[in-house]
């Protein structure tokens, strides 16, 4: 008797899925500025190619043809206490033409394949949509809003700011500079990431010939390492009520709040600028508590920045600090990683933390998504259990853990790479 097709499998792909070589790289390129709809300059494609040399390249092949890429930068990614290896997804792109036919899905099998061989028990990403990867285990890991001051009048403080001189460094010296203060202010909040001097060159100081130069100002006596920087570039805005200047800022590091303070202020303080910008802060950014007029300085969006993935989540788990003792059983759900999945106890404290297989009851049912979303501490568990995405079973047991998931900053990413 004659067999009707499988549909799954007439609309599944033969692929190969196998390491880009070094080679290949414009393919990458080609790839994603298809997928994202871009043209880069050769200036953009030198950069792209640089970048994606010395990354982890995730290939699908239909024989010779690159129909999809996953990209992984190794990052170490900060979390409350330390910091853990981190596979950062980029390029992740499919051809049109394959599109939704679990091109992706396998590529990111591979990619759970290869975090194990290499150590990472963390991935992490910006998301291009927001519905793509929550199912592959992917939470919120940290949030990030965008804040607005008018700079047509000085900046109201309700702090003195810190009177020590500012300075313009030059953008080719910056990374030598202030490379320290970014090491050290990075490990105040968990989601932030490592960085070198290529990295510097080529994501922070990175001048576009189309743009306005990138300015770098930091605070602190010549000689000594600055208290506090930041890096910016001013661009013309063209509206229907004429033109305004608005100077981005990319990046504020400082050591305390009257750092932070004096680095504001003289933003808002500089000539023929309508607007200061910055995209991407913490929540809890203290500006937002020592400005002395919350209608000059607005949170105009609030949004879910990096993703985080538990690719290991014992060793993610047993790798951070615990503000404060929990005895609990999780019930963990983790459909594309089994490893993960099953009931474990957590027994963590200030001290440390153990985390074993156990057949006693669940105190909370969590999907592995949940549990990235909590684990740097930006969101409280109660949130989620609260919204009915995580099922408590011992009242309380929440609450518990959202006591020693505490951190005293909250989790911050600001680059999207
Ligand atoms: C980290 C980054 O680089 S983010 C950038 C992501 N890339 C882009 O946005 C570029 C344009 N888009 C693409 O290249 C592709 O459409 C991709 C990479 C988003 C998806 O690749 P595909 O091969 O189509 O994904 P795949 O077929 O494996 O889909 C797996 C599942 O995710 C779902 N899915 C995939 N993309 C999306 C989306 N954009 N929105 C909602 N669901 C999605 C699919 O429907 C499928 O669900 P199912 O298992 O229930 O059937």
């Amino acid at each position: 008797m004659r067999r009707e097709p499988d549909p799954a499998s007439v609309t599944r792909v033969t692929l190969d899925i196998r390491e880009i070589p070094k080679s290949q790289v414009d393919r990458i390129v080609d790839l994603a500025d298809l997928a994202f709809h871009e043209a880069d300059s050769a200036d953009e494609r030198k950069q792209h190619r640089d970048r994606l040399r010395v990354c982890g390249r995730i290939g699908a092949y239909e024989d010779d043809a690159l129909v999809g890429a996953v990209v992984a930068h190794r990052f170490r990614l900060t979390v409350p206490g330390g910091e853990l290896p981190c596979a950062g997804l980029d390029y992740v792109a499919v051809a049109p033409t394959h599109r939704r036919r679990g091109v992706l899905s396998r590529m990111i099998a591979e990619q759970w394949r290869r975090c194990a061989e290499l150590g990472q028990p963390l991935s992490c990403l910006w998301a291009s949509e927001d519905a793509i990867y929550g199912r592959f285990g992917y939470g919120n890991g940290t949030l990030g809003c965008s804040v607005e001051i008018d700079a047509r009048r000085p900046l109201a403080l309700r702090i003195t700011p810190d009177p020590r001189p500012l300075r313009l460094v030059d953008p080719a010296k910056a990374p030598g500079l202030l490379g320290p203060v970014y090491a050290a202010e990075r490990g105040r909040r968990g989601g932030r990431l490592d960085r070198d001097e290529e990295w510097w060159r080529t994501m922070v100081l990175l001048d576009d010939e189309d743009e306005e130069p990138i300015r770098v100002v930091a605070l602190g006596e010549r000689g000594e390492t600055p208290a506090g920087y930041v890096v910016y570039r001013v661009e013309e805005v063209r509206g229907p009520a004429g033109s305004a200047n608005v100077l981005q800022v990319f990046e504020l590091e400082a050591r305390d709040a009257p750092v932070a303070a004096a680095l504001w202020a003289y933003l808002v303080s500089i000539d023929l600028i309508d607007k200061v910008v910055a995209w991407a802060r913490p929540l809890d950014d203290p500006l937002l508590q020592f400005a002395g007029d919350r209608h000059q300085v607005r949170v105009t969006r609030q949004y879910p920045a990096l993703r985080l993935r538990l690719v290991d989540v014992r060793t993610a788990l047993i790798a951070r600090s615990w503000a404060a003792p929990v005895d609990l059983v999780l019930d963990v759900r983790d459909a594309a990683l089994p490893a993960n999945q099953g009931r474990f106890r957590l027994a963590a404290g200030p001290t440390g933390a153990t985390y074993t297989a156990t057949d006693a009851a669940p105190d909370l049912a969590v999907d592995v998504r949940e549990l990235a979303t909590c684990y740097l501490g930006g969101t409280p568990i109660r949130r989620l259990v609260a919204a009915g995405l995580v099922t408590e079973t011992t009242p309380g047991a929440a609450h518990r853990l959202d006591a020693a998931l505490r951190t005293d900053l909250l989790p911050y990413a600001h680059e999207d790479y």
